[in-house]
């Protein structure tokens, strides 16, 4: 028997399909999508408006049901819980960081205390709750804001609180969505090095959904959704290495190549394919055009 398709990995997609039926159309957000992400990961999903990240991120948040595949994150298949179980994944297993930063902090607590909060709500006891919310804000350079509500804060400094009030509870994954998008790139760049140390330091895992592009730079591993399905990959080995693109195969040997390697080398409907030992050649048709 073969192992189940992302056994080891800690979120699993394996043919997403989300449908939206509205009135008289039928909107494919989500057309098949597969995505992998191993624990420990530094992830950002980029894509263009449309191509079905807000519908990703909706499913592996717990807040929106796929019409067909699998969705699995830890131990959680996100497509057989109750109402329970998804408000339980949601406080525990997940954290959250939106865009707008006024949607990720409430404006009359301090930082610390919106920190804290999360754990309130799960029922850590208030003995067990004290210190985690100042070993967080220090571990993301606040410890000198800690007091201070978030209209007191700059925008960078929001997002900050933001991150340790998602790592409260010791998710196992963090999902930002489009974190930086309010802010200028240095303050930006800020926020992503804090989202890069949180990783590295605490170990917890995060994806990042993005429309920038340029957050490529920014992670390791950036995995294309277009048309609803993952497309390509660009992993970078080493900070300042530009990084190397990957194409994604599915089980069944599709592949989607990308639009800037199709135009320039003139590939569209037919290519010619020739195995060599360790690479796959692949050129334009050039037959003749066979006529009738
Ligand atoms: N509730 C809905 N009803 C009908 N169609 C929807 C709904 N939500 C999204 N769609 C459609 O599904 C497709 C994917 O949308 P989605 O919001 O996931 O894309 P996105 O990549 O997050 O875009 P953006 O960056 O603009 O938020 C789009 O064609 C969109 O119009």
């Amino acid at each position: 028997m073969t192992a189940e398709y992302g056994a080891g990995a800690l979120i699993v997609c394996d043919s997403l399909v989300r449908i939206y039926q509205t009135e008289d159309v039928e909107v494919q957000a989500l057309q098949g999508l597969d995505l992998l992400v191993d624990e420990g990961e530094l992830v950002a999903i980029v894509g263009a408006s449309g191509s079905g990240k807000s519908t990703l991120l909706g499913v592996l948040s717990g807040l929106d049901a796929p019409t067909a595949g699998r969705a699995r994150v830890a131990d959680w298949d996100l497509l057989a819980m109750t109402p329970r179980q998804r408000l339980q994944y949601r406080r525990t297993t997940v954290g959250f960081v939106w865009q707008q930063t006024a949607r990720n902090l409430l404006p009359f607590l301090t930082a610390a205390e919106n920190v804290e909060l999360p754990m309130a709500v799960v029922g850590v006891r208030r003995g067990e709750r004290a210190g985690r919310p100042m070993e967080l804000l220090d571990a993301l350079g606040l410890a000198d804001r800690a007091h201070r509500r978030p209209a007191e804060l700059s925008g960078g400094e929001q997002q900050r609180v933001a991150i340790a009030t998602a790592l409260a509870n010791r998710p196992r994954v963090v999902f930002a969505d489009e974190p930086t998008g309010e802010l200028d790139r240095a303050t930006g760049d800020e926020v992503f090095a804090a989202i890069r140390d949180v990783n590295r330091t605490l170990g917890t895992t995060v994806v990042i959904v993005t429309h920038d592009a340029g957050v490529a730079s920014q992670v390791r591993r950036t995995v294309s959704i277009r048309d609803g399905r993952t497309s390509t990959e660009v992993l970078r080995t080493d900070a300042g290495d530009a990084g190397r693109e990957y194409a994604l195969i599915d089980r069944v040997g599709r592949m989607q190549v990308p639009a800037a390697y199709r135009r320039a080398l003139g590939l569209h409907e037919r290519v010619r394919l020739e195995l060599e030992p360790d690479h796959l050649g692949v050129w334009a048709d050039d037959r003749e055009e066979e006529r009738p």
